[in-house]
Formats: C-alpha cells, structure tokens, sequence
C-alpha cells in the first residue's frame, strides 16, 4: 500500500533558482514527492492513510549533503588541534585510531549522524574502519550515507585486507537500508596507497559498478612529495594509474595546476570542497572559482569533526560563499545560490547520487529541512535564498524528513537515543585518554 504525506510550510526554497515566499505544499509517496503545489492543503476527501503535516510557521529546503568526511573522528572532536595534516594524523590520531573498537565505531557514528541530522544535513560521505558499524548506525537512523572502508597499501596484509574488505562491504550494504545506503571503494590518498594498489582498487570499482572516493591533493607537502618520488602531480598520477578510468570523488584538491584541473574536467572528477578543514589544518584554499569555469561538480564537505571541529553544513555554505570572496577580492565570487546548489543538488551529483536528490521537485526523494520561519535570521525576509546561505545556521533547523520519513521533528531527534550517545561516547574517550 503506498503511504501517502502531506507536508505544509509557510515556504520553500525548492532548488537554487526557485523560491516560494507563500505557504506552499508537497505530496510525499513512498518517500518520493509527488507533486508540489502552491496555497493550502485542502483536506476534504483525505483518505485514513493520508497523514497530513502542517507547519505553517516553517520554510522548507532541500536536505543538505555533505560530500565528504570520517563520521566516527566525532569521538576525536578536540584531541588534536592547531597541527598540520602530516604531524596531525602520524602524531595524534593514528595513534588514538589505533585504539578504536567496533563499538566504539557504532556510537561515534551515532554521535556524527545526531549532530548532522540536528544541523539539516540528510545525506553524508564517510571514509573510515570498521565500517559494518557505521553502515548499523546510518540503517537504523534513517540517514542517506555514502559510506566506503578506507583503505591504505603499506603492505601485502593491508593491501589484501583492504580489498577483501571493501569487496564484502559492496556486497553486504550497497543499496541497502531501504536504498539509503550507497557504497563506494575509498582508497585513502596517493601516500598511503602505491600507484599499482590504486590501478587495483580501480579495477575493482570497475567490477563493482561503483564509485570511488579519494583524498587527492590536500597540502603543499603532499604534491611536493609526488613530484619527488613519480615525477607527476597526484592528480597526473591518479590518472596515470587508472583511477578515473571509473567515476571518482576527489576530496580537497588544495593544490591542484591548471594541467591537473584540465585532467580532472576532462575525466569529469567530483570533487568534494572543504574549506573549513582546509582552513584549521593549514592547508590552504582550493581554486573553486577555476573549479567552476571548467564545469567541475563540486559539493561541500566537513571533513571529519577532528579537523573542522563540527559537522555543520550551514558554516561550510556560508564559508564557501565568503572566503573565495575574500581570497579573489571579488565580491561577485561564489555567490549565495551557487553556495546553496553546491551544499545541495551539485553535493548530491558530486557523490553519484540519484537525479533530483538535492532538490525538492516532484519525482525526488522527500530529503527536506524545514527551518524556523520566526528565526530572526529570516528576517525581515528581503531574500529568503540570501538569508538561508548567509544568514542560517544549525540552531534554525526544526524538522528534517530523510525519504518522507521524520527523523527530527520539532527540533527533537526521532531516532537517536542521545542519552545513551552521549554516555557511550563518553566512555570511549575516557577508555583512550586512561
Ligand atoms: C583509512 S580511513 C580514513 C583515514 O583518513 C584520515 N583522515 C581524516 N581527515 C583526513 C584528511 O583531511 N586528510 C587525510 N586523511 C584524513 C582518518 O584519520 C583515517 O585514518
Ligand atoms: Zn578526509
């Protein structure tokens, strides 16, 4: 039997060029929107099975999408500051890492997805161990995810693990979760995989049918370091092994030539921008407006909660949208609705993620925020789209429905125990400080 909801609001912004200032409403179906329409819902004739939601005092916005992080470093929020990426990971946390058990995976991902449904993202990347944990956590929150097991090459036993690994995780969890979860391959970065284990893991996304996502290009270091040992940049050299022979997702892409942007346009690379860890590591400002003119999808991305400190995808819109600003002296860079679309719809194709994800037209799946009409941040309302990207944050986020389904209503978590989280999480950080 199909279920069937109607959901009200005082407004939407349905994509980056549509915005309703009027009360507006959408007809949900098995979790896709079935149609959107102007004025309000006329209940007469309402069959039983019609659940009609009404949120007069709500603007409704397309679920968030973060294109890239590590849900479960939510458990290393604050252990290592104020270090570049190098000293950062080898230093402070591949040691703590090392301490990391399945559990603990489980409830720090618990503790990511809370914090991101909370700030109205609805679909997130994820790189990191242990993964079966994660994939538990994202099914039984009724977030979308684009999860992978991350992979390094240091030798025969990681190389082999990786595979073996990522193989039976293609097979246990793809698609599953109701279709919320989608798996790619996630080698981690040139430096941690060599050039023949990524011509390998390419070949078995190749297999797979699936996407890869990738650390490429993140600091000055890292090329300087490819330079040296092949004699190419890493996005050459990814190249140059096969990597984007099959659909890639690159994150950072800090330090790229106008050659490498050439490559990736060429081979239609995603990327996945985040300026906010960007930033706090040290390393630097992406060339997203050179990123743009050669027609690259770009999305957003926190990165993980050790490098950016939070998950909140309302301060990376925002950041995007002022820094390339700042750092062109341009004030026509990145506008406000090019912000929007990229935290959105552009996040969504950047991650391969079906058409119409990001947006909230008929045909979509009903991935929808709604935020708190009576915020002083949307007012006095002279454009809604401009207060959404410069002016909103988390703490406007009162509902979100991730496939028609309502995981936080009234700004309370539906799905999440946030006691337990909190006690869990809290025992893990005291078990790897002892
Ligand atoms: C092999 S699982 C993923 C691995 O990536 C590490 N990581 C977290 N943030 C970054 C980053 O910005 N660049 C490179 N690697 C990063 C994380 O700690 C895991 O070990
Ligand atoms: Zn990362």
């Amino acid at each position: 039997m199909t279920t069937r909801t109607i959901i009200e609001v005082g407004g939407a912004i349905l994509d980056h060029e549509t915005v309703l200032t009027e009360p507006v409403h959408f007809v949900v179906e098995d979790g896709l929107i079935s149609a959107v329409e102007v004025g309000h819902y006329q209940s007469q004739g309402v069959t039983p099975d019609t659940r009609v939601v009404r949120k007069p005092n709500r603007i409704a916005i397309p679920g968030l999408v973060n294109t890239h992080g590590h849900a479960a470093m939510t458990l290393l929020r604050g252990a290592g500051d104020d270090m570049p990426l190098m000293n950062w990971l080898n230093d402070r946390i591949f040691p703590l890492e090392d301490k990391l058990t399945e559990d603990a995976i489980y409830w720090g991902t618990q503790l990511a997805v809370w914090e991101m449904l909370l700030s109205g993202t609805t679909t997130y990347t994820d790189m990191y161990m242990m993964m079966d944990n994660a994939a538990r956590a994202v099914a039984e929150s009724g977030m979308r995810a684009v999860l992978s097991v991350g992979v390094v090459g240091f030798d025969d036993l990681s190389r082999s693990n990786g595979i073996s690994r990522s193989r039976n995780f293609v097979k246990n969890w793809h698609r599953q979760a109701s279709g919320r979860i989608t798996v790619t391959l996630g080698p981690h970065a040139p430096y941690t995989c060599p050039p023949d284990y990524l011509t390998e893991i390419a070949a078995l996304a190749g297999e797979l049918h699936v996407p890869i996502q990738i650390h490429l290009s993140e600091t000055r270091t890292e090329v300087e370091n490819c330079l040296r040992d092949h004699a190419m940049t890493p996005i050459a050299l990814a190249n140059h092994v096969g990597l984007f022979d099959v659909p890639v997702l690159a994150s950072h892409c800090v330090h790229v030539t106008d050659d490498d942007l050439d490559i990736m346009a060429a081979r239609d690379v995603r990327v996945a921008h985040n300026p906010q860890s960007n930033l706090k590591l040290g390393s630097g400002i992406a060339p997203l407006q050179k990123m743009l003119a050669r027609q690259l999808t770009v999305g957003l991305g926190t990165d993980g909660a050790a490098s950016n400190n939070n998950l909140d995808m309302f301060e990376e819109m925002r950041l995007a949208a002022t820094l390339h600003k700042g750092f062109a002296q341009d004030a026509e860079a990145i506008p406000a609705n090019i912000a929007f679309q990229m935290a959105t719809e552009r996040g969504a194709r950047a991650c391969f993620l079906a058409e119409g994800l990001g947006r909230l037209k008929p045909g979509a799946e009903c991935d929808m925020v709604l935020l708190d009409a009576h915020s002083p941040h949307l007012q006095p309302g002279h454009n809604l789209l401009s207060d959404v990207a410069y002016a909103c944050g988390a703490d406007d986020v009162r509902d979100v429905f991730v496939a028609g389904h309502h995981v936080v209503s009234d700004g309370e978590p539906v799905t999440i125990d946030t006691e337990r989280v909190r006690y869990e999480v809290k025992r893990f950080k005291d078990h790897i400080t002892r």
